[in-house]
């Protein structure tokens, strides 16, 4: 039997946190965060990819992570290093895959599953799978023959559908647990599908370490994939999700925010942001969504008295210029 989408009628916790976190990821956005620096985001894809690793059993720490990242001899298995390569491999290439292309998708699982991790990686499966859903019990995942279509459908309401993007990532997430193309790398692929998919919408989720939060929540993740089975209502994935998800923007909120709230802050944000480019205080306002008008001019005066910036026209025509070879700071 193809794939049909399983219910989903939200309940009022998974509405609320749904706002939650749309609110979060605006302010997230306000200030810029959307491209944490350099250090904070070598460090979140470290994590993530500890995180989503480690669901499957892989040991490594983050700091064994890093060290792989940059060529260095970490003490794990073969098997264990070789995953983490293909996932530091498959998240860099997340940019370049078409979060509506099913070819994506198995160039993906390629990554993911290859160098010898898997027989015949990016290809569907050709046979029946289980999956343990306590440790004596196992649960049949559909028929192969079905995995073909379904995928296709699958795609077609990631694609079409109606619900709001978060959703809609989540759903899929569950949907394609549900299905279990592969013989193996389902979970993997399914987080790293989610994060692509988000992406889209807003560049943060590339950054965002959704997969830690998952994977201390391992056991929590599990049961909620059984609930929504059992009960036929995603309904509670989609609130454990989404309270991953807000806890993943609470962290980079909290470990970056704070140092973004005057206009010396700001100043060299922008500077990275405009380059050499002219720019007006509109587009100033609309790199920072959070400050108002007058706010923004006093940023900008302030440039130019420090001498960061160059200002040309006046009042309302004004438009501004970084100075190359002076400090930014304002
Ligand atoms: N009841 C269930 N039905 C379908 N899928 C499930 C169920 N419980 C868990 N899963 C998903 O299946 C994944 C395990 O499948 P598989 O071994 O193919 O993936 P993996 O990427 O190799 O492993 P992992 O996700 O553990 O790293 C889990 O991570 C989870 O996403």
């Amino acid at each position: 039997m193809k794939w049909k989408p399983t219910e989903l009628v939200l309940s009022t916790d998974s509405i609320k946190k749904l706002a939650e976190v749309e609110q979060l990821i605006g302010k997230v956005e306000g200030v810029q965060l959307s491209r944490p620096v350099p250090k904070l985001r070598q460090k979140n894809r470290a994590k993530l990819i500890r995180g989503s690793t480690g669901i499957e059993g892989n040991s490594c720490s983050v700091a064994q992570v890093e060290a792989i990242a940059s060529g260095q001899p970490v003490a794990l298995s073969k098997k264990e290093q070789l995953e983490i390569r293909n996932a530091l491999e498959a998240y860099d290439a997340l940019p370049s895959l078409d979060p509506f292309s099913v070819d994506s998708l198995l160039d993906a699982h390629r990554m993911l599953m290859g160098n010898g991790l898997l027989l015949v990686p990016g290809r569907f499966r050709q046979g029946p799978v289980e999956v343990y859903v306590t440790e004596t019990k196992t649960r049949s995942m559909p028929a192969w023959e079905t995995v073909g279509p379904s995928m296709e459908e699958l795609f077609g309401y990631l694609k079409d559908g109606k619900d709001l993007m978060l959703i809609k990532s989540i759903c899929f997430h569950f949907e394609f647990v549900s299905i279990h193309p592969f013989a193996d790398g389902n979970g993997r692929v399914a987080r790293l599908w989610q994060t692509r998919f988000l992406m889209e919408e807003h560049p943060v989720f590339e950054f965002l370490d959704v997969e830690s939060m998952v994977f201390e929540q391992r056991a929590a993740y599990y049961r909620q994939i059984c609930n929504a089975q059992d009960c036929g209502n995603v309904d509670c994935f989609v609130l454990f999700m989404l309270e991953q998800i807000r806890q993943s923007l609470c962290s980079l909120w909290e470990n970056s925010a704070p140092s973004q709230n005057t206009h010396a802050d700001r100043i060299p944000i922008a500077h990275q942001a405009f380059g050499k480019e002219v720019f007006s205080r509109k587009d100033y306002c609309r790199l920072f969504k959070t400050i108002s008008p007058a706010t923004a001019s006093r940023d900008l005066s302030a440039g130019v008295a420090s001498g960061a910036l160059k200002r040309a026209g006046d009042k309302r025509t004004a438009v501004y210029r970084f100075v190359e070879h002076v400090s930014s700071k304002a």
